[in-house]
């Protein structure tokens, strides 16, 4: 039996850590899961260096834990930890299924599942073999969820419909492109390895472990550095190029989950990387000093608990960085409701003119609620013009080429002069949230609420106290998928609560 930690030279990748790693290398190194031993073996095989100051431990893939990296000794910031060859990594240019990739014309994540299913396919006989029997079968993302699970876990939240729309999307994918090699018959594919459901598995694999590693490799998995657990904005790793230091810039959110990322990369070396020679290694470098025993985070970026539970397949309680959204169509039907089809027609489409919208995102267009509950500027806007009397909205209609200011603030401003008789400019005023302070009128502190609780009702008859009650009851390992979409809706509708607090405040301070 092997122990963990006693055959790299923990040196070899960063001499000033021998001391440290020697003076804190426990005195009974806990023993090594047998999958981690050969995944140790072939890391070696492969070239990857990884310093014996960092260990791998293993929860069990039985329990659902996985595995996270720990700190032997103390790590400070600038220690390397870990040296790994860029041919050591699955891309579809290492690939053994290149050719076919690359003749069926597949890029992207899309070309990249496929790698990931053909080495799959070939058990022993792949170069990533000790690599692959590291890695879950799938990862526990929605993606792979049962229609009904998503149907009752989801309902009302952010991911509701972009998980039905996903699930459609990559079946569509896989019939369009993974179908038709398995009929042509001329790569060998068969339907075990290469059906819908090993499809949907390796999409979740590379949704939640893949980096993009530069423009010739494109995205990839990359052995070591997809066992770093996430946490926000206190992370400890990031990579760096062994050729290129001044390419430090594109450290930071090194996890690629899936297109949308594109632009985040794990290292470019703009000499080398389009051939694909030089440049050839990637570093693991400390950012944020670990004392020894305690885990060593990466960063995924930073993302909404929707987010990271559709990519990742896990949420976190009190991120900062979480939202919830109004859709357009929510508020279309509101103000309709409230006033008439034609008048909402109307109001919206001044606001339009004048230049403003909602996010988009997979043809749907929404306002960001952000984390304390503050609304879109764009939302304050539109509310505002909707509940213009007619003549200052005849008049704002009028005179819409008067926005074409420098900025947002002057820009709000003029709407504010033209609409209003009086306008005084709040004392001091510079600052963005402030500018959101002239649009908040009671009225429209009162649409806001009616739109909190609009949005509200998409989650159902259980109210929020019966969410975070069953919460508690909750295990995040053995009810991950209950634990974690009760974590996405208990924090979407304590946003919606401190909306509700903005708009009260705001119209209750006015009246005083
Ligand atoms: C890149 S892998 C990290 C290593 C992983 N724990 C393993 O067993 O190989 C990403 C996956 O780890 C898990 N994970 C990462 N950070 C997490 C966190 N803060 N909380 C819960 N699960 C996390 C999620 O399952 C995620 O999809």
């Amino acid at each position: 039996m092997e122990p963990a930690g006693h055959r790299a030279n923990p040196t070899r990748l960063n001499p000033h850590l021998r001391s440290r790693y020697q003076k804190r290398r426990p005195p009974t190194p806990p023993m090594m899961s047998r999958r981690l031993r050969a995944f140790k073996r072939w890391m070696r095989s492969h070239g990857i260096d990884c310093s014996d100051a960092l260990e791998l431990d293993d929860a069990g893939s039985e329990s659902g834990g996985g595995i996270s990296v720990r700190a032997v000794c103390d790590l400070t910031e600038g220690d390397l930890v870990a040296t790994i060859p860029k041919s050591a990594c699955l891309t579809i240019r290492t690939s053994g299924a290149r050719d076919m990739i690359e003749s069926a014309g597949l890029a992207g994540y899309l070309g990249l599942v496929v790698a990931l299913m053909f080495e799959r396919s070939r058990g022993p006989a792949s170069p990533w073999q000790g690599y692959l029997q590291l890695l879950p079968e799938r990862e526990c993302v929605p993606l792979v969820w049962s229609l009904q699970e998503v149907d009752t876990f989801l309902s009302g939240t952010e991911l509701h419909m972009t998980v039905k729309q996903d699930k459609t999307f990559l079946y569509e994918d896989w019939r369009e492109c993974i179908e038709p090699l398995i009929l042509s018959g001329e790569w060998n594919l068969d339907r075990d390895n290469f059906g819908v459901e090993q499809y949907f598995s390796a999409k979740s694999l590379v949704s939640s472990r893949s980096f993009k590693i530069d423009d010739y490799h494109g995205f990839g998995m990359v052995p070591l550095a997809d066992l770093f657990n996430h946490k926000t904005g206190a992370e400890n790793v990031h990579f760096t190029s062994v050729c290129s230091p001044s390419s430090s810039d594109d450290e930071g959110d090194d996890h690629a989950g899936d297109e949308a990322n594109d632009d985040k990369l794990l290292n470019v070396d703009s000499n080398t990387s389009s051939s694909g020679e030089g440049n050839t290694a990637l570093e693991m470098i400390i950012v944020r000093n670990v004392e020894a025993g305690f885990e060593v985070f990466n960063t995924y970026g930073s993302m909404g608990n929707a987010a990271l539970l559709h990519r990742y397949g896990f949420t976190e309680a009190d991120n900062p960085f979480d939202i919830v959204n109004i859709d357009v169509a929510l508020l279309v039907r509101w103000c309709s409701s409230t006033f008439s089809n034609r008048y909402a027609r109307a109001r919206i489409s001044l606001w339009r003119r004048l230049n403003y919208s909602g996010c988009t995102s997979q043809h749907t267009e929404y306002f960001e609620i952000s984390y304390d509950g503050e609304p879109q500027l764009d939302l304050l806007v539109l509310l505002y013009i909707i509940f213009l009397v007619d003549d200052a909205y005849e008049k704002l209609s009028y005179m819409v080429d008067a926005f074409d200011g420098p900025d947002e603030s002057t820009n709000i401003v003029n709407l504010i002069k033209i609409t209003r008789n009086k306008f005084r400019k709040a004392k001091g005023q510079k600052k963005p949230e402030d500018i959101k302070e002239l649009l908040v009128s009671d009225n429209v502190c009162s649409a806001l609420i009616s739109l909190a609780d609009l949005r509200e009702s998409l989650y159902g008859t259980s109210s929020l106290d019966e969410n975070m009650n069953m919460l508690k009851r909750c295990c995040p390992v053995k009810d991950r998928k209950l634990y974690h979409s009760l974590i996405l809706r208990t924090s979407e509708r304590m946003i919606l609560a401190k909306l509700r607090d903005y708009a009260l405040k705001r119209s209750t301070g006015k009246k005083a």
